[in-house]
């Protein structure tokens, strides 16, 4: 088995500045829980990096003390070169924030909320106004500008607190799970808001989720956390690459056979780590198109009936699980 790509202190993308770096980020709870047990990650300029982690892991707190929410026992963060605890008003300036808790305004519109916001950064006058149609527009919020964001549906106010986060032209924009609780279709629109951004080069993005696909399709690096500490870094592609083999997704007939299936797959030898979920069974192997004949006769064999067979290659789902299982933790 391929060992996956261990998280090198500081990996970043040589040759590029660095936007964010984080060494040795320590943080302890008062009662003594240790959220972060010492992380090291550098973003480089115009990258979206995501923090994947299972509840508890640790992304809140790295969020908070990155956005000068919360100060680190030890270590250091820098957002273009300023530590975030030696210079938080600096640092504030530079960076913007969509925590999961939305900032909108209900009694405001939207042209009323993203006004107000920039108005706090020192905004004024024409450039202002102008900055709020360009945001709404980008955002595909001019039609509601000048609606009651009372009557917002949720993934509208969600674009428009993308909106207000970057209303100050940020360097750094930090994404508290963007899209937790949206439904698919709105979802899938802020991830295109969400590329155009890193398409346009202007802003570094920093994200956490719970959803792996939103991690493999928007960011250029992730990394994940566990219990406090950065288990793996490296591109989307790196992480799947690291793990050798395909998976073979074997469908029973009947759900009560599922187990007996396990079983005949774990005693063929060319077969790892079986896992079952419901009338799917999961396994991995070297080689698919070798194993896959061997299986279909084991399971024949044995009386158990196949509905389909499938093989895919290694997802973001499959390097989480690898770590997380490693780990000895669930998700
Ligand atoms: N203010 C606090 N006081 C004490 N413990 C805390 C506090 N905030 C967080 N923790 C604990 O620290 C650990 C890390 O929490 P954190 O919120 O950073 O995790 P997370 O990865 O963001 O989880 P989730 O995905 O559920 O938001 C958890 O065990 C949590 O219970």
């Amino acid at each position: 088995m391929a060992q996956a790509v261990t998280a090198p202190p500081g990996a970043g993308v040589p040759g590029r500045a660095a936007a964010l770096r984080v060494r040795g980020l320590a943080k302890t709870y008062p009662g003594g829980h240790r959220a972060l047990d010492g992380i090291d990650f550098d973003v480089a300029a115009g990258e979206v990096f995501a923090l994947l982690g299972p509840n508890g892991a640790g992304k809140s707190t790295t969020m908070r003390i990155l956005t000068t929410l919360s100060r680190p026992d030890s270590g250091t963060a820098a957002i273009g070169g300023v530590e975030v605890d030696r210079d938080p008003q600096a640092v504030r300036r530079m960076i913007g924030c969509v925590a999961q808790q939305s900032g909108v305004d209900p009694a405001g519109t939207g042209r009323e909320n993203l006004t107000l916001q920039g108005r706090l950064y020192g905004l004024s006058g024409r450039d202002l106004a102008d900055r709020v149609d360009e945001l709404l527009e980008m955002t595909g919020l001019a039609g509601f500008a000048d609606r009651g964001a009372r009557e917002y549906s949720g993934g509208t106010r969600r674009k428009l607190d993308i909106a207000m986060g970057l209303v100050h032209r940020p360097r750094v924009l930090f994404l508290d799970e963007p899209t937790t609780g949206l439904d698919p279709e709105i979802r899938a629109e802020i991830w295109q808001h969400i590329a155009g951004l890193s398409a346009a080069g202007a802003v570094t993005i920093l994200l956490t989720t719970h959803y792996l696909e939103e991690a493999d399709r928007l960011a250029d690096r992730v990394a994940i956390l566990d219990q406090g500490r950065l288990i793996t870094q490296g591109t989307p592609a790196e992480l799947k690459g690291a793990l050798d083999g395909d998976a073979i997704l074997v469908e029973v007939v009947d759900p009560e056979t599922a187990g007996a299936a396990r079983r005949i797959l774990e005693r063929l030898g060319r077969v790892r780590e079986v896992s079952v979920d419901g009338c799917t069974v999961r396994a991995w192997v070297d080689d698919a198109a070798a194993a896959v004949p061997h299986v279909l006769a084991a399971l024949a064999t044995d009386g158990v009936a196949a509905a389909s067979v499938a093989v895919t290659r290694p997802s973001l789902d499959d390097v989480y699980l690898r770590h997380a299982s490693r780990k000895g933790s669930g998700r």
